[in-house]
């Protein structure tokens, strides 16, 4: 990691919040308050396992109250009951979408108007509508940088793993049939990385590959300025498609990405084509892509996300050449710490600076 990348990467964790006792208490469902009275809340919702203690110091500017676990109606039901109405931040995840379910534009009319911040675990933000919540005048940030090195990571494992189509002898060794069916694979030396998406990932991910020997090819909404681009090559979004030997999927997914990768792209592709995808199930029109690998057109593919999480298309399960992981991307102690923190520093910097560190890109616009 460069210098400039390792200082960015440290700004943001670099922390006002200092951590007192920890305890482990599991508080009430609803509300954890502090010993002194704040006028202000904020709203935990989900679970925090590396930086409880953080969140608890912050009980010396807020009131804290936790929504730890339930459904979608009892969220509402606490909503309409008042319970938050001094709410003015709200740590939410990923994790804990499946207790509220999205924060789509239902939900913004039920949420109390105190509310102005929504600290976001996750790099991946598309269950929330920040088109809604922007109208609504309330901010938003996520986890930018922080998810960088464990996705990628597991962007390359998912990339040898399908050029070497690793399944059938990772299973055929466990099943006491030593290589069992096991096929040759391919070397990633010497081949064309196309990286759809050249953010924090992308270049994670070219990073990494050019270590294996790859020649890194990108296509963005914009060109990246030299030093970001690294020796990588600007392309057209045809040019990616055409000339990849890999395909590797980081960008996010928005009503403009859905299904950027479908089967009329997948036409345009090379014979043999590996698909590597990190970001999000949907960019991808899964049946476009059972069948194309089907028909051999992409050769092998790596997926940790999938359109309809947790279900996985039967056409990826049966099929021998697709390395699966159940999204897990930046499953690592480090970085799920990381992670915590970095959304604490943006409450923390919300209600006492009245800004969000790592405010989503849409509304800095
Ligand atoms: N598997 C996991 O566990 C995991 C972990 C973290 C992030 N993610 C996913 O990875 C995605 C990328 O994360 P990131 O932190 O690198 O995001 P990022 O915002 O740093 O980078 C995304 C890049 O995609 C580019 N882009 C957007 N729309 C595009 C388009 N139509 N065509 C080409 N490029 C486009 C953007 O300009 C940006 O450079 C996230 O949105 C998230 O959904 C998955």
């Amino acid at each position: 990691m460069s210098a400039s990348r390792v200082s960015a990467r440290l700004s943001l964790l670099e922390s006002a919040i200092s951590p007192r006792s920890h305890s482990d208490q599991i508080p009430s469902s609803i509300v954890k308050s502090s010993n002194m009275i704040a006028s202000q809340s904020a709203l935990l919702i989900g679970g925090i396992t590396h930086a409880r203690p953080e969140w608890e110091a912050l009980s010396s500017i807020l009131t804290l109250k936790e929504f730890p676990s339930g459904t979608r109606q009892e969220f509402i039901e606490n909503c309409k009951a008042g319970h938050y109405d001094d709410v003015v931040a709200i740590y939410r995840s990923n994790t804990s979408n499946k207790f509220t379910g999205n924060f789509d534009a239902e939900l913004l009319s039920i949420l109390p108007k105190s509310i102005r911040y929504i600290c976001h675990n996750g790099a991946g933000y598309d269950n929330i509508d920040v088109p809604a919540y922007t109208r609504r005048n309330i901010a938003v940030s996520s986890t930018p940088v922080a998810v960088n090195n464990a996705t990628a990571d597991v962007g390359i494992f998912l990339m040898i793993g399908a050029l070497r189509q690793a399944y059938v002898p990772i299973t055929a060794i466990r099943e006491g049939k030593w290589q069992g069916q096991t096929t040759t694979g391919h070397d990633p030396q010497g081949k064309v990385l196309g990286i759809l998406g050249m953010g924090g990932i992308g270049r994670e991910m070219a990073t990494r590959a050019k270590a294996f020997g790859m020649k890194i090819q990108y296509h963005n909404r914009s060109r990246l300025p030299a030093d970001l681009e690294a020796g990588a090559t600007y392309v057209s979004f045809d040019e990616l498609l055409a000339n990849s030997d890999v395909l590797s999927l980081n960008l996010a997914l928005n009503a403009s990405t859905r299904h950027i990768i479908g089967a009329p792209e997948f036409g345009k592709m090379k014979d043999g084509v590996v698909v590597v995808n990190t970001a999000r199930g949907a960019l991808i029109d899964e049946d476009a892509l059972v069948t194309a690998l089907d028909s051999g057109k992409v050769r092998s593919a790596g997926l940790d996300v999938y359109e309809e999480e947790p279900k996985v298309h039967p056409g990826l399960l049966s099929n021998p050449r697709v390395m699966l992981l159940p999204h897990i991307g930046t499953n690592t102690f480090e970085t799920q710490k990381e992670m915590e923190i970095l959304v604490l520093n943006n409450l923390k910097s919300a209600v006492e600076k009245g800004e969000l560190i790592t405010q989503v890109p849409e509304q800095k616009k």
